[in-house]
């Protein structure tokens, strides 16, 4: 498990993290989600020691990294196996070549590098690409060859820098099944830092919102996404907008986790408002195993005052009438 504590990183006057805390037990997959300039970049390097946090520790399963010296470091790191966002691989090295870099660097026999990277490349489903160069790679391929040279000196934390973004949607994908399988067969804690909303609601079990450097909303992401408080959880919700609204209607997202809410439940709104409502938009979303539905519909803007009663006497939640506009629809 990794856990960091009040973690602040000051450049002179300029304070890019501020007292960050969360912990990453194993087995699960944390995202941290900010916009450009949050800090992202800085929290990966601090968390693997590539920079020094200005105060504060990160704690790998039990030992805290700020306190060793550089050689100790060096050992420590190990625990920490990192994926970049472009992957980095050496372009004249082959896949298998790429992977056993840091076998060779820790001096390990060639045999063993040999039957190690074997392993990982079966591991990461490239058994049959093992000789291939970078370039003959694709994009997805090559987030496999750095994820599998990662996890070459069996760390317990994996630590993800934006390493979908770029990715066209099924390669993505295929990463986050990857990543997905080796929290779990491996027990890994994997901290996953992105910009990319989509890929948090594949991913996570826990996110954090980084703003400005301070985590400024977190928490599971079950919890956060049945949590219409929560302003994190409704950025999370994916937004399926199929029709326009009519002129006229005001445009509310209905969200709903229980079984209870009746299958006709458009119908019986209408029917209770006395007036039409339109779907715009849907999407049911598994998650933790509970079915999370999210839905668009637009109601004649006069009978707003009566909408959210109307909805929540079907189990029915929303959390504020949102402009058409904001939303993309046309009102
Ligand atoms: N070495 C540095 N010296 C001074 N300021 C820095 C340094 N590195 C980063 N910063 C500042 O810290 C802030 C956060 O940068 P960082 O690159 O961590 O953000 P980010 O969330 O990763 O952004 P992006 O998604 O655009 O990569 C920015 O305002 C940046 O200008």
């Amino acid at each position: 498990m990794i856990e960091v504590n009040d973690l602040t990183k000051a450049y002179g006057d300029t304070v890019v993290l501020d007292g960050l805390n969360f912990a990453v037990d194993s087995g699960e997959i944390f995202a941290v989600v900010g916009p450009s300039g949050a800090g992202k970049s800085t929290l990966a390097q601090c968390i693997n020691l590539l920079e020094r946090p200005t105060s504060g520790s990160v704690v790998v399963n039990g030992e805290d990294l700020t306190r060793l010296s550089y050689k100790q470091l060096r050992v420590a790191r190990r625990r920490i196996g990192t994926v970049f966002q472009s992957s980095s691989l050496l372009s004249r090295r082959t896949a298998a070549e790429n992977i056993a870099l840091p076998l060779e660097y820790l001096g390990v026999t060639k045999g063993e590098a040999e039957r190690r990277v074997r392993e990982l490349l079966d591991r990461v489903g490239l058994t049959d690409r093992a000789n291939a160069y970078p370039f003959q790679l694709s994009g997805g391929q090559r987030q496999r060859v750095g994820i599998a040279r990662a996890l070459a000196l069996r760390p317990s934390v994996l630590l993800s820098d934006e390493a979908t973004s770029g990715l066209d949607p099924q390669s993505t994908s295929s990463v986050v099944a990857l990543l997905r399988e080796l929290r779990d067969d491996l027990n890994l804690a994997i901290v996953f830092i992105t910009h990319e909303m989509n890929t948090v609601l594949e991913i996570a079990d826990s996110v954090a919102r980084l703003d400005r450097g301070s985590i400024v909303e977190s928490g599971r992401l079950v919890d956060l996404l049945t949590d219409h408080a929560s302003a994190l959880g409704r950025d999370l919700q994916p937004r399926r907008l199929d029709g326009d609204a009519k002129s006229g209607d005001a445009v509310w997202v209905v969200t709903y986790d229980s079984p209870d809410v009746p299958a006709d439940w458009i119908g019986r709104v209408a029917a209770d408002l006395g007036a039409p409502v339109s779907l715009l938009g849907a999407s049911v979303q598994v998650v933790g195993g509970v079915s999370i539905g999210s839905a668009t519909i637009g109601v004649a803007k006069d009978l707003s005052a009566h909408v959210p009663a109307t909805l929540a006497r079907y189990g029915l939640q929303t959390s504020s009438q949102h402009d058409a506009r904001t939303l993309g629809v046309v009102a």
